[in-house]
């Protein structure tokens, strides 16, 4: 489960460069890693600062319960990894960040992936040699940010002996592989950072024009999350063992309310 810096920085109103704090990522994941079993990769960002920043960051990131994080390589402020003009800094510093954030784990198995935007700047050798010396500075795992082939990530899977993660953000430099295809050229993760985030987004947006055309959400229901699904995510049954008052609705009720009102 992929806790994305561009998301997060959406939810707060703000664009992706850089404008997030450490503390403001590590809230949200707290929140959002407590509500499931599966492990979370968030996104670090640059670790939000010089080396010293990084290994307080994986600190604060560590105690809000994800399984792992990601630190990458542009220079501040950064941006999408899929837009022009980024910026990287050289590998010495690079290499001290991932270096600073695997000294700082207390629990070994937390999870530190390198990316690098190298390839968007340099290309793929660049980006491949890039991404050697991160996994020799202890990256667990890389993330070639920005790649536009399937034989770029073939190149950097055969090059490297930890996991490969690609990033099918939509609207960006990559076409959208599938996941086997993206298997057969040797990736073992892939995110889709920012996808529930456009598809629900776009779905209000559509929402609100019918609201505005039709007065009534009333043709939209059928493709709305039920109350009954909310209430079932969010475990409203768990809580009637301290109430039991808390659960006791049912849609017929609701539907004898509404009938009342009008
Ligand atoms: C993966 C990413 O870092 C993110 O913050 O989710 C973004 C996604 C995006 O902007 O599409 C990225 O830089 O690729
Ligand atoms: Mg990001």
């Amino acid at each position: 489960m992929y806790i994305s810096g561009a998301v997060i920085s959406a939810d707060l109103g703000l664009p992706d460069v850089g404008l997030t704090t450490a503390t403001e990522v590590a809230t949200r994941s707290r929140q959002i890693a407590r509500m499931t079993d599966l492990p979370a990769l968030v996104d670090a960002d640059t670790g939000f600062g010089e080396p010293m920043n990084v290994a307080r960051t994986v600190q604060e990131l560590e105690d809000a319960g994800v399984a792992g994080l990601h630190i990458e390589d542009q220079v501040n402020p950064k941006r999408c990894g899929h837009l022009d003009g980024k910026q990287v800094v050289d590998t010495a510093t690079a290499v001290q960040r991932i270096r600073a954030a695997v000294d700082a784990r207390r629990d070994p198995d937390l999870l530190v992936m390198a990316r690098t935007d190298v390839r968007g700047i340099h290309g793929l050798d660049a980006a491949v040699d890039r991404i050697k010396a991160l996994v020799d500075a202890g990256a667990d795992a890389v993330f070639p940010e920005a790649m536009s082939l399937l034989a770029e990530f073939e190149a950097v899977a055969s090059a490297v002996d930890v996991p490969v993660l690609a990033n099918m953000t939509e609207f960006g430099r990559s076409d959208l592989f599938t996941t086997d295809e993206l298997a057969a050229a040797g990736v073992r993760v892939v995110i889709y950072p920012v996808s529930l985030l456009r598809v629900a987004m776009g779905a209000a947006e559509r929402a609100l024009d019918t609201l505005v055309a039709e007065g009534s959400l009333q043709s939209q229901v059928p493709g709305m999350q039920t109350r009954g699904r909310l209430y079932e995510l969010l475990d409203y049954p768990a809580y009637t063992r301290f109430d039991s008052t808390v659960f006791d609705f049912t849609l017929s009720a609701q539907q004898g309310r509404r009938e009342g009102a009008s």
